[in-house]
C-alpha cells in the first residue's frame, strides 16, 4: 500500500459548491487552493521571475544580435560626440571621453561580457559537476583528494588569484575568466557531491544496478537527474558572481582594453569621471540590473523546483469541477444513514485523483460498518482502493485526493467532512499500525523516546506515568524486558520487535479503531503468526474495531471476522468470513478465493 506524502491537512475555503450529494458541501469547504504546475509553469506565473527572465532573455538576445542593433562598431569615433549628452542625435545615451557611442558600445560589450560568462560557467560546470559525480558515485581515494583540492581552492583569495595571473597571461580575459571557472567548481563540486551521496543508495539505484545498468548509464540516467535542479540555480548565480568578476578585474585595468565589455567601459568612464559623469550610470546600470536579475530569477527558479517536489496538489476550478461531475452523475444515488452502533461507519465514501490523463475517481461510493470487537478484513487486488479507504479513515489522503464525497463517523462525528474533528480523533480513537515497521521508526530517537513522544502528545499524562504506560504496554505486546527494549534505537531490534513497538505506539492513547494496513507483510512467517495472534488478543481483550487490509486470504481467514472484497474501486461482496470462505457470492471472489488457494499449494509444493 502507497503511503501518502503528507497527511491531509486542509485549510477551508469559502467557494460555493452544489450542496446535495452527501457530504461534498463540508467536503468542498475544507478543499485547499493550490496550483498544479509544472515548474516552467511556476516560474512564468511568478511576475518578478517573468521580469528577470525577460532582462536575461534581452541581454543574450542582443549579445547575439549585436552587428545587427549596434549602429555604430564599437571603438568607432566621432569626434562630435566626445562626452556627448544623453539624447544627442545619433547617441541616445550619449558619447564617451574618445568620441565613442555608449548605446553602441554597450550592446557589443554584452557580447564580450555573456561570452566570458558563459566560458567560465561552462568550466565550473565541467570541473565541478564531474567531479562532485564521479566523488559522490564512487567516493574513496578520489573524493579524499578532491575534497583537499576543493578546500584549497576556496581557502584561495580568488581576485588576488587573479591580479597574479594577470603578471602571467597579460590582459586576457577568456583566461582570467576560465580560471575563475576553475575557481568556483568547488562549489559546483560540494553541492553535487552531497546530492549524489544522498541519492546514491536509493533502492531506485539499486534497481538499476541489479538491472544491469553501467554505471555511466545509472549516472546519465539516474543520478545527473536528481542533481540537475541545484545545478541550474547555482548556474545562475555562478553567472551573477561572474559579470561581477569580470566588471571588477576590468574596472582594476586587469581587462584588455582593446576590447570592449561591460567592466572596460566602467573603468574607461570611471577614469573621465570629471568630465562626463553620467557615462559612468550606464555600463553601472546594466551590470547591476543583470546581477540582480540572474539572483533574482535563481532564487524563483528554486521556489519554483521546491514547489514541484511537493505533492501534486489540485487548483480550487478542478476540484470544483471534480465535485460537480460527480453530484450530476450521483443526484439519484440512495444513501443509508450510518450505523450508529459502528465504532466506524462510511457511507458513500468517493475518492478521485487529477492526473495528467484527466479526473479518475478510485473510491466509488463505498458503505463500510465496523463494530466494536469486529475484526474487518478489507481484501483485493493491487489498486482496488483499499489504501484510499484506509487514509480517509485515518484523514492522511494525499493533498492532490479529491474527497468527492461521502461521510466517514467515528464515535457520531464525520471526520471526513471536518478536519478538526479528524484531528481530534486521530492518535486518540483511530490509530494506525503501518505495513513497514522499521520505516516507520525514526532512526534518531530510541523507543522509548519515540513511544513516550506520540503518548504525550495526545495525553496529559506525566513523564513517570508515561514511563509506566510504556512499560505496561511493551509488556502487553509481548516485550518482556521493556525497560531494556526502550533505550534501543530502531536498527537494534528485529523486524518483528519494531512491529510489536508500533502496535504498542498505536494502543498508547487506547482507541477504539485500528486501521491495519498489511501489518505483516514484511515479516517472515513465524513473525507473522506471532503479529497476528497478538493483535487478534489485543483486539478480543479491548474491544477494538479492527480494519485489516491484506492481500492474504489466509490472513484473513486467520484473523477477521467480516470481510469485503474490493474490486476497482468498490465493495463487491462483504460477509462473515465463514460464508464468504463457504458460499463467496461474486464471480470475482470465486476467482480470488482459487487463485489464493493455488498460490497457497505451490508454496506446499515447493
Ligand atoms: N496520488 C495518487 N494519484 C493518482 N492516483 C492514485 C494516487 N494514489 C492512488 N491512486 C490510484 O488509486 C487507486 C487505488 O489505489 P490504492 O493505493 O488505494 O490501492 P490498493 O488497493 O491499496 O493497492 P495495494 O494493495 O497495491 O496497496 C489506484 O488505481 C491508484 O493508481
Amino acid at each position: 500500500m502507497s503511503t501518502p506524502t503528507d497527511a491531509a491537512a486542509t485549510a477551508p475555503n469559502t467557494d460555493a459548491a452544489p450542496a446535495d450529494a452527501p457530504g461534498t458541501q463540508a467536503i468542498l469547504a475544507d478543499g485547499r487552493e493550490s496550483a498544479n504546475r509544472s515548474v516552467l509553469c511556476q516560474l512564468l506565473h511568478n511576475p518578478l521571475a517573468d521580469i528577470c527572465l525577460l532582462i536575461v532573455a534581452a541581454v543574450v538576445l542582443t549579445a547575439v544580435f549585436a552587428p545587427l542593433l549596434a549602429r555604430y562598431g564599437p571603438n568607432v569615433t566621432d569626434l562630435a560626440a566626445t562626452n556627448a549628452a544623453p539624447g544627442t542625435p545619433g547617441h541616445p545615451l550619449g558619447g564617451d571621453g574618445s568620441g565613442r557611442d555608449i548605446l553602441s558600445r554597450l550592446i557589443w560589450g554584452s557580447r564580450q561580457t555573456v561570452i566570458s560568462c558563459l566560458l567560465m560557467l561552462g568550466v565550473s560546470l565541467a570541473v565541478g559537476v564531474s567531479s562532485g559525480l564521479v566523488a559522490g558515485f564512487y567516493r574513496g581515494r578520489f573524493e579524499t583528494t578532491a575534497g583537499f583540492v576543493t578546500d584549497v581552492l576556496m581557502s584561495l583569495p580568488s581576485i588576488i588569484l587573479l591580479i597574479a595571473l594577470y603578471a602571467v597571461t597579460g590582459p586576457n580575459i577568456p583566461v582570467m575568466m576560465a580560471v575563475f571557472g576553475l575557481l568556483t567548481a568547488p562549489t559546483y563540486y560540494r553541492l553535487v557531491r552531497s546530492v549524489v551521496v544522498s541519492v546514491r543508495n536509493e533502492l531506485y539505484v539499486d534497481a538499476a544496478r541489479v538491472v544491469g545498468l553501467s554505471d555511466a548509464r545509472i549516472i546519465g540516467r539516474h543520478i545527473l537527474w536528481a542533481v540537475r535542479a541545484p545545478v541550474v540555480i547555482q548556474g545562475a548565480f555562478i553567472l551573477a558572481s561572474g559579470i561581477g568578476t569580470e566588471a571588477g578585474m576590468s574596472f582594476l585595468g586587469l581587462g584588455d582594453p582593446a576590447g570592449v565589455s561591460w567592466g572596460v567601459m566602467l573603468q574607461v568612464s570611471f577614469n573621465g569621471i570629471y568630465n562626463n559623469p553620467v557615462a559612468v550610470v550606464w555600463p553601472a546600470l546594466v551590470i547591476s540590473v543583470t546581477i540582480l536579475a540572474l539572483i533574482l530569477l535563481g532564487n524563483a527558479l528554486s521556489d519554483a523546483l521546491q514547489a514541484s517536489a511537493r505533492s501534486r496538489t489540485v487548483t480550487v476550478r478542478q476540484r470544483r469541477d471534480a465535485l460537480e461531475a460527480t453530484i450530476t452523475a450521483h443526484r439519484d444515488d440512495a444513501v443509508a444513514a450510518p450505523d450508529p452502533q459502528a465504532a466506524v461507519s462510511i457511507r458513500g465514501l468517493r475518492v478521485g485523483y487529477t492526473t495528467d490523463s484527466g479526473f479518475r475517481e478510485v473510491v466509488h461510493g463505498i458503505d463500510l460498518d465496523v463494530r466494536k470487537g469486529e475484526i474487518h478484513g478489507l481484501v483485493g487486488e493491487s489498486g482496488s482502493g483499499k489504501s484510499q479507504i484506509a487514509f480517509s479513515i485515518l484523514g492522511i489522503l494525499p493533498k492532490e485526493a479529491l474527497k468527492l464525497g461521502g461521510v466517514i463517523t467515528i464515535d457520531g462525528v464525520d471526520v471526513l467532512a471536518d478536519e478538526t474533528a479528524m484531528r481530534a480523533t486521530r492518535g486518540r480513537k483511530v490509530a494506525y499500525v503501518p505495513q513497514e515497521p522499521m520505516s516507520n521508526l525514526d532512526p534518531s530517537f530510541t523507543i522509548g523516546k519515540q513511544l513516550a513522544y506520540g503518548m504525550r502528545a495526545v495525553t496529559n499524562l506525566s513523564k513517570d506515568q508515561v514511563r509506566e504506560r510504556t512499560i505496561s504496554l511493551l509488556h502487553s505486546v509481548g516485550i518482556d524486558d521493556a525497560e531494556r527494549v526502550m533505550g534501543l534505537y530502531p536498527h537494534e531490534i528485529s523486524g518483528g520487535m519494531a512491529q510489536r513497538v508500533l502496535i504498542c505506539g498505536a494502543l498508547a492513547c487506547d482507541p477504539d479503531v485500528i486501521v491495519a494496513d498489511e501489518p505483516t507483510t514484511a515479516l517472515d512467517v513465524t513473525v507473522q503468526a506471532e503479529v497476528l495472534d497478538l493483535l487478534r488478543e489485543l483486539a478480543r481483550e479491548r474491544g477494538l474495531a479492527m480494519i485489516f487490509v491484506t492481500h492474504n486470504l489466509g490472513v484473513v481467514a486467520d484473523l477477521c471476522d467480516t470481510v469485503s472484497v474490493m474490486k476497482d474501486g468498490e465493495i463487491i461482496e462483504t460477509q462473515d468470513v465463514e460464508s464468504l470462505f463457504a458460499h463467496p457470492r461474486e464471480e470475482y471472489t470465486r476467482d480470488l478465493l482459487s487463485s489464493s488457494l493455488s498460490v497457497e499449494l505451490m508454496e506446499v509444493e515447493s
